[in-house]
């Protein structure tokens, strides 16, 4: 029985467990023991490193939806004080793939038990935060074998209140870029800095001007953000550092504004390797795809938000990523946002979703799946 109860039950098992990318084994051994409790007559299940497929069949069968939700947690310790808090020092799903993942097992088990008229794929996709799992996991095998005519995803939106759902044709979310930079120069004793190259220096002038890059370099009319989000640099206080390290993230609303931001890092490291006398190297890690909405689809959706009694709003533009991006560039697609009315943000550690959202959730996801034509 899918209610708010069983629907509660879950995402708080889940919350319990969260795992970064491509470690997410409890996580996988949860779906499974729950997706394998449910009637087999109609599904096919097929795991994917620690992703899983389940394929339902459709009732006529002449089309596939792709149902894609999200399974990896943050590295971040939770401070919700919550009595199903994360069971994982330092880790939270801070970012409501547990929400995510509840309202697919809800959509999953209406369909197993009374399938819709096309056939549905539902993808548990691992490590959405990084390094990202939809690129690979949509050049698996079994992906290829159920290739979807449609794909769809959903996100929970903490500053929405509970009941509103949002959406947008066209360009919702933004092209990433993570950032990693590491600084090495010359150590020494902080009362002889004249003999040393100093990477706090190097490091923190090298912060600053990363932001003109996006005041003075990128469009205004078009947008791009520069977050460091973690700097890593020396010892004790009295010994001038040799080595800094920083981390960010880039975002950018198109990729010609990404490689232009990333061009400019670069000229921005080399000059910076003359005046600092050091060497700098930069990983840019995991990049995603904008996320660009399919027009029609994302029509059909609201209909049927609004049909279901809930409030649909036109969302705008995000400077989130989201991995979703690459599988909405092969196959026609859209996200949309999910109230969960929560004080804190994505990515805080007092994330606290509200509940009463996930059988909105699941009403919605299974009205879509089972009139779409
Ligand atoms: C929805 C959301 O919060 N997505 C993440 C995606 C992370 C991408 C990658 N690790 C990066 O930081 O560039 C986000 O931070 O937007």
């Amino acid at each position: 029985m899918v209610n708010q109860e069983s629907l509660q039950a879950i995402r708080r098992d889940l919350h319990r467990i969260p795992e970064l990318g491509f470690q997410e084994l409890k996580t996988q051994r949860y779906l499974l023991d729950y997706i394998r409790n449910l009637p087999q007559e109609n599904i096919t299940i097929s795991t994917w490193r620690t992703g899983i497929f389940v394929f339902v069949n459709g009732e006529k069968g002449s089309k596939t939806i792709g149902y894609r939700t999200d399974i990896d947690g943050l590295p971040l310790q939770e401070e919700t004080g919550l009595p199903f808090s994360s069971e994982h020092e330092g880790r939270m799903h801070a970012c409501g793939h547990d929400f995510h993942m509840t309202i697919a097992l809800g959509a999953l088990s209406k369909l197993a038990e009374q399938p819709a008229d096309h056939n549905v794929v539902f993808l548990f996709q691992p490590a959405e935060e990084g390094p990202g799992g939809a690129e690979p996991m949509l050049q698996s095998e079994t992906m290829k074998a159920w290739w979807p005519d449609v794909i769809f995803a959903h996100h929970i939106a903490p500053e929405l209140p509970v009941g509103t759902i949002t959406s947008k044709p066209g360009l919702l979310f933004a092209n990433t870029s993570e950032l990693f930079i590491d600084f090495e120069g010359t150590g020494g004793h902080a009362a002889y800095p004249h003999r040393t190259k100093d990477m706090v220096v190097a490091a923190s002038s090298f912060i600053v001007q990363l932001q003109q890059i996006v005041a003075r370099r990128v469009d205004p009319l078009d947008s791009a953000v520069i977050s460091v989000g973690k700097m890593e640099s020396g010892t004790v206080q009295n010994i001038i550092a040799q080595k800094a390290r920083v981390e960010g993230t880039i975002r950018t609303l198109s990729p010609a504004s990404m490689s232009i931001v990333k061009e400019e890092i670069e000229k921005l490291a080399r000059g910076c390797e003359i005046s600092n006398d050091c060497s700098i190297t930069i990983d840019y890690g995991a990049n995603y795809h904008q996320v660009t909405n399919d027009e029609g689809l994302v029509a059909s959706f609201k209909e049927v938000v609004e049909q279901c009694g809930y409030t649909y709003e036109e969302a705008p533009m995000a400077m989130t990523g989201e991995d979703f991006g690459y599988m909405a560039k092969e196959i026609p697609g859209f996200m949309f946002w999910l109230g969960v009315d929560s004080q804190a943000g994505l990515h805080q550690s007092k994330l606290d979703p509200k509940e009463d959202s996930l059988p909105i959730a699941v009403d919605v996801v299974e009205s879509f799946i089972r009139t779409l034509t």
